[in-house]
């Protein structure tokens, strides 16, 4: 894909561990930058691009070819805000800004378990919020200058971070 064109919208990634509170910012983002929300999980399940299905964690395991030959004409136009719960697989090229939302154990805990997880889905999600794994996949995966960490346990930490990223939106559109 070449750069975006002179007058596109920046791509933002919204990612983070399941229940972390991605789809609560990503909605409000959405309708407020009036950017296009793209939920892979929700492109994946709708389109069947599942390669198998993981029984042992009770989730489909997900093409990623297929998702990304699906984004990248959305990506070239820019002004999207693709939300998953990983990071490392899309193109680095394709983001303008990187924000990983986290939330406090107890909080995620208490999601998950409402999501009916099993217990080793729930205790490996966990695991991944208290290692951090997501924040290190996006340090590891985009240059750290566009790497960003959000809370996203309480509607005061949802009003920060919707701040957060339009702040950093207007400093973007100034360069
Ligand atoms: N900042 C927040 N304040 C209060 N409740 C939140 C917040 N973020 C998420 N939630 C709630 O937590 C649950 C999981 O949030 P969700 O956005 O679906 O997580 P994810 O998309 O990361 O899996 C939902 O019930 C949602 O209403």
């Amino acid at each position: 894909m070449s750069e975006l064109l002179p007058d596109a919208k920046p791509n933002i990634l919204i990612t983070g561990t399941p229940g972390a509170g991605k789809s609560y910012l990503c909605e409000r983002l959405a309708s407020q930058l009036k950017f296009e929300w793209l939920d892979c999980s929700k492109i994946a399940k709708e389109n069947d691009f599942v390669e198998e299905y993981d029984a042992e964690y009770d989730c489909p395991i997900l093409d990623e070819e297929k998702l990304m030959d699906h984004l990248e004409p959305l990506m070239a136009k820019g002004g999207n805000i693709v939300e998953y719960h990983g990071c490392d697989f899309f193109p680095e090229r394709w983001f303008q800004a990187v924000f990983v939302v986290t939330c406090p154990n107890k909080t995620l805990y208490d999601r998950l378990k409402d999501r009916n997880y099993n217990e080793k889905k729930l205790t490996s999600n966990i695991q991944c919020e208290i290692f951090g794994t997501i924040l290190e996949e996006a340090r590891d995966s985009y240059k750290t200058d566009i790497v960003f960490q959000l809370k996203g346990e309480t509607k005061a930490d949802a009003h920060m971070s919707l701040k957060t990223v339009k702040n950093w939106y207007r400093m973007w559109k100034r360069k």
